[in-house]
């Protein structure tokens, strides 16, 4: 049985769509994604036919009509039934959340991911996020685990927590490398920091939830501290929540889990061994991954299936990772920013705490003063990933 949108729905403030040249939508399609096509072209060899489809999409995008799913899909016709109401119509006149969604789908059905022939299961972003994973930086933040050891555990757990945040902000690696007694310097930016709520949320007996995004360092942030949260009576379990298949460039599948492992048990000391801890956990059944369809659905999380609701239900704690996450989470609408964040997630099947870098127009959980204090150097502190935000379910 799916969670429905509260009957209320007529009450809630309106979709963030694609048609308004202010929003942060537009920008998406008219400069980000003619260059993310220009890079999937360029880093994989593709063949005529893989190329002509990716430009097609373009143009498709920039002035045809929005067409369905290949007739041989394998989820033609779920993708049919989603898309009543779009197919047929500009892409600019429909939502932001939902398009967004389609236009991944369809770069995987352009390179030929699911069909039959020499291109199918080739993830088109792989050669992006081993970039990531390859970048010399990353081996100085993963050595730098070392000195993290010397932390006092809360100064650690909070190093971490934060190191997970800004692992979300694409452009800027994370910082996890803090000498003692400069973690607090992590909460500049913050819009909202809730962790001290979040921290009374676990326990030794607490099952947590981690909601992946992004493969690569925000990944291997992620790794470190579910560690943490099993090493220091935190969390009995983790169960980590992965996409299906490649979706939004760089989220994170379970190859991408395993290559993040790897990474971690490729650089000496604290990062090999909590590499090698997690392998234990895993084995252990502590630390279990999943997957679910409705991961790469054009959806809030308000249509969640009933076995996904099940399965969070059991959660002390849904730790949920990423700025989509977060839109999928309140609902990629033009909510004041002072909405209450425990109000607006009340429906989710447990309690969450949303760990997210800004960037997308969309959020809430502010306080009036914050807001105007941002507001006050522009509009750009929604959305250029300067700012992060730590919300966590109050009670
Ligand atoms: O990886 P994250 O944090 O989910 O961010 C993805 C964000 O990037 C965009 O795809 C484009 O900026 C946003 O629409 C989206 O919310």
């Amino acid at each position: 049985m799916a969670v429905m949108i509260p009957a209320t729905s007529e009450a809630l403030p309106p979709e963030l769509l694609n048609n308004d040249p202010e929003g942060y939508a537009w920008g998406v399609w008219q400069d980000r994604t003619p260059k993310l096509i220009a890079q999937l072209m360029d880093v994989t060899p593709w063949g005529p036919e893989q190329r002509h489809a990716l430009e097609s999409l373009l143009d498709e995008i920039a002035s045809g009509p929005m067409r369905p799913l290949g007739a041989a899909a394998h989820d033609h016709d779920v993708w049919a039934s989603w898309g009543t109401g779009y197919f047929g119509r500009p892409w600019s006149d429909a939502s932001f959340l939902w398009s967004e969604s389609y236009f991944y789908r369809r770069v995987l059905e352009a390179t030929g991911y699911f069909a039959p022939g020499p291109w199918r299961g080739v993830d088109p972003f792989e050669p992006l996020k081993s970039a990531e994973l390859a970048d010399p930086a990353l081996e100085a933040d993963l050595r730098a685990l070392d000195d993290l050891e010397e932390l006092p555990d809360g100064e650690k757990g909070q190093a971490k927590l934060l190191a997970a945040l800004w692992g979300n902000r694409a452009d800027l690696g994370f910082r996890i490398g803090l000498a003692p007694g400069h973690a607090q310097l992590e909460t500049e930016g913050l819009v909202a920091d809730q962790s001290d709520q979040l921290w009374r949320r676990l326990g030794p007996d607490a099952q947590v939830a981690v909601v992946a995004d992004n493969a690569g360092r925000e990944l291997v942030a992620d790794l470190v501290l579910i560690d943490h949260l099993l090493g220091h009576g935190l969390a009995a379990s983790v169960s980590l929540h992965l996409k299906p298949h490649p979706y939004y460039v760089s989220d994170a599948t379970a190859t991408d889990y395993v290559a993040c492992l790897r990474r971690l048990g490729q650089t000496p000391g604290a990062a090999a061994r909590i590499s090698a801890r997690l392998r234990e956990a895993a084995t252990a059944g502590r630390v279990t991954i999943g997957v679910h369809d409705f991961a790469c659905a054009p959806w809030s999380y308000h249509r969640m299936p009933g076995d996904l609701a099940a399965r969070l239900r059991t959660a002390t704690l849904a730790i949920l990772k990423g700025d989509l996450n977060y839109r999928r989470l309140v609902g990629d609408r033009a909510w004041p920013a002072t909405t209450d964040f425990t109000a607006v997630t009340a429906y989710f099947p447990c309690p969450v705490a949303a760990l997210r870098t800004l960037k997308s127009d969309v959020v809430t959980g502010l306080d009036a003063a914050t807001e105007a204090g941002l507001d006050a150097g522009g509009p750009r502190w929604r959305t250029d990933g300067t700012h992060g935000l730590i919300s966590v379910t109050s009670g």
